[in-house]
């Protein structure tokens, strides 16, 4: 019974990923003592019921009773009163008899009083079935919560000989149609995507979802120290947060930027280009969870150099370009036990091309 509607709980929480971020995607299940399923819910938009409080509600609407009943939960219930009341209160008026989660909530908000909450209302509880699904579902909100900073998942398109664009800039396309549609079902899971001013200066890109169904367009962040981008470039005028992340300092030079509705935000680092971790710790205030970054290679070397990237998201296509630029920047390696090992997570093929995830390997 526990796998199956946790399993249940984990594929409505897949049904909320695109439209709850910030919150976490989360799905619930209610189990009558006869076994039977009597109410299903998942978190709804920001602002909204959360998913425990929508498989309450449809047991009701159904008609049906929850004392007694089994909750199976992909996260911890919350006990804080945020935009919405306490979850673990609705279950402990509700009256249910048991609760299962998948993990404990690291939201400091939370991290295990709703458990306790409810272990002290005298409900049974169990945590940790379907932990690793409910991990990767809420990979980005559990890294803010835990580390303070979003989930960084780099997507590169390149060739087999590992190039991202001619050494005369031009990279569109290297990859088929088919790899790019998957692409931005990538950028519609994450709260906000991030490039380089030099991908804008080259590709005048919109970065935006486009082939995918979404009600919410991520937000785009731009690392442009010296506020380079043109004000005609593509990517103003979305209806979205826009942020320039720079080291210029001047009001007078922000405001063409403000007037065309973007945000500069001033983080300059001792290397005269913008500061990277400040820039994260500032887009986990900012709520985002996963940032999707599709930029150039001096941005994925700067990020890679600092141990920044979490996920590698790398499409390859079966073609060979020869001379031109890598997938990312970096100072000439002797040593090759010094490398920055990987390991493969995941290899499907998308059209003619192939989708791989790497990530960081364990520390030797
Ligand atoms: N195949 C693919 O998947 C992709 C290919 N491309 C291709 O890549 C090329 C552009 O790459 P590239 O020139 O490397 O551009 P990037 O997109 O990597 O942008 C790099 C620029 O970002 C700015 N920047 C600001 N702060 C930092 C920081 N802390 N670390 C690193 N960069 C920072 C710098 O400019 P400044 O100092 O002025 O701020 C830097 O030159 C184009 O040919 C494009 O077509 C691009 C994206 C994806
Ligand atoms: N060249 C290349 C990619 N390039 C990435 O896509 C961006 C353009 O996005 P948009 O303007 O929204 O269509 C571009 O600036 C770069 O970041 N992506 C791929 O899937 N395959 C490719 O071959």
């Amino acid at each position: 019974m526990t796998r199956h509607a946790i399993q249940e709980a984990l594929a409505l929480a897949h049904q909320a990923r695109l439209i709850c971020p910030p919150n976490p995607a989360v799905g619930a299940v209610l189990i009558a003592p006869d076994g039977q399923v009597i109410g299903r819910g998942h978190t709804q938009v920001r602002g909204g019921p959360h998913a425990e409080v929508m498989a309450l509600r449809d047991a009701q609407a159904r008609g049906q009773s929850t004392r007694g009943a089994t909750a199976y939960v992909t996260l911890e219930p919350c006990s804080h009163q945020g935009r919405t009341g306490p979850c673990c209160d609705a279950l402990i008026e509700a009256g249910v008899a048991k609760v299962v989660a998948s993990l404990v909530d690291p939201n400091p908000l939370v991290s295990g009083q709703g458990l306790a909450r409810l272990r002290a209302a005298g409900i049974e509880v169990e945590v940790g079935p379907g932990a690793d699904e409910a991990r990767e579902l809420n990979i980005g909100f559990l890294t803010r919560m835990s580390e303070s900073r979003p989930w960084v998942r780099s997507k590169i398109a390149g060739s087999l000989d590992g190039r991202t664009a001619l050494n005369n800039g031009q990279s569109q396309w290297i990859t088929s149609p088919e790899a790019r549609a998957d692409g931005q079902a990538w950028r519609a899971r994450a709260c906000a995507v991030l490039t380089g001013v030099g991908t804008v200066l080259a590709d005048d890109p919109l970065l935006n979802v486009r082939d995918v169904a979404t009600p919410r367009q991520p937000h785009l962040v731009v690392l442009d120290s010296q506020l380079r981008t043109p004000l005609s470039a593509r990517l103003f005028g979305q209806a979205r947060a826009l942020w320039f992340a720079t080291t210029v300092s001047d009001p007078a030079r922000h405001q063409p930027f403000i007037e065309r509705g973007a945000e500069v935000l001033v983080l300059p680092s001792a290397d005269g280009r913008v500061d990277l971790p400040a820039m994260l710790a500032e887009l986990a205030r900012r709520e985002v969870n996963e940032l999707h970054v599709e930029g150039g290679p001096i941005l994925n070397g700067a990020l890679m150099q600092a141990g920044l990237i979490d996920e590698w998201l790398l499409y390859v296509a079966p073609k060979v370009l020869g001379p031109g630029r890598p997938l990312a920047t970096l100072p000439e390696q002797t040593d090759l036990d010094q490398t920055h090992a990987l390991v493969f997570t995941d290899l499907e093929r998308v059209g003619p091309d192939l989708r791989l995830r790497a990530r960081k390997a364990p520390q030797r």
